[in-house]
């Protein structure tokens, strides 16, 4: 799935026309997610669909969802631009980069320099970079090319051989352990419970996908994520707003009275 997603990729990337400079004021995806009142700090993502659940969330208003997740005390929101694959939208990123004062990751598959420029003038604050899609010293590049321009990085691996392949080049400042493999979409937590001990202790951890419980952040927290990433569990409910609260353990939908 990875390698047909990339191939469409490749073939995007000649037919992008760059917009014009989106004015933005950009910040610190790193330093909220250190700075979060929650713990470990929600990175909430704006999707519409993705391949392996089809469409998630026909009613898709990516504005109202990101001032819903703001006010819900996201750190930052994650917002996938892919059209083919997640039905996302570039527009949608500079839509809610305008409407909210959190950082906004963009969530989509870079592989090129173009991409990068792309991401400064929608008003990207970081992006993020695959591990399992790039070669170690592609990746690298483009990491240097977005903090250059004022971009961070969220680098995300899912497999061990890749982190360790990463560790030997640099260090990332910003880690994402992908739990769910791109080859099969199962997920696992167990994935940031291994690749925990081979992450440097200057990085920030950031375990991604499959969280759906009050149970599974505080999973993940023992097994020190400092920040989960969340899409599905949360565009699956009406309410997103409650629906953070509900996944932060804050509110009882039923409450048992003797
Ligand atoms: O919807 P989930 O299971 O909560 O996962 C969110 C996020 O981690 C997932 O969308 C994701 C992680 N890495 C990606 C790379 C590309 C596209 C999407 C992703």
């Amino acid at each position: 799935m990875l390698e047909q997603i990339l191939e469409t990729k490749r073939k995007e990337i000649e037919t992008i026309i760059l917009p014009p400079q989106n004015n933005v004021k950009r910040i610190s995806l790193i330093n909220a997610l250190k700075h979060s009142k929650r713990k470990p700090a929600l990175i909430a993502e704006v999707k519409k669909a993705s391949p392996s659940k089809g469409v998630i969330r026909p009613n898709f208003e990516p504005i109202a969802i990101a001032k819903a997740y703001e006010e819900a005390g996201a750190a930052a929101i994650s917002v996938l631009t892919d059209q083919r694959y997640f039905e996302g939208h570039r527009d949608y990123l500079i839509q809610v980069k305008q409407a909210v004062q959190v950082p906004i990751l963009r969530k989509d598959f870079i592989i090129d320099r173009k991409q990068i420029e792309e991401s400064v003038r929608i008003g990207a604050d970081a992006v993020l970079l695959i591990g399992e899609a790039l070669e170690v010293k592609k990746l690298y590049d483009l990491y240097e090319e977005a903090y250059e321009k004022g971009l961070e990085c969220l680098v995300e691996v899912h497999e061990r051989d890749t982190l360790e392949r990463i560790l030997t080049v640099f260090t990332p400042k910003l880690i994402g352990v992908n739990n769910r493999n791109l080859k099969t979409f199962q997920t696992s937590l167990d994935t940031t419970k291994e690749m925990a001990r081979l992450l440097p202790k200057e990085s920030l951890f950031v375990s991604e996908s499959g969280i759906s419980s009050y149970k599974e952040i505080q999973t993940v927290r023992e097994y020190g994520a400092d920040a989960i990433l969340v899409g599905e569990s949360l565009m699956k409910k009406e309410n997103v707003l409650s629906a953070v609260r509900e996944l932060f353990g804050e509110v009882n939908s039923f409450v048992d009275t003797p």
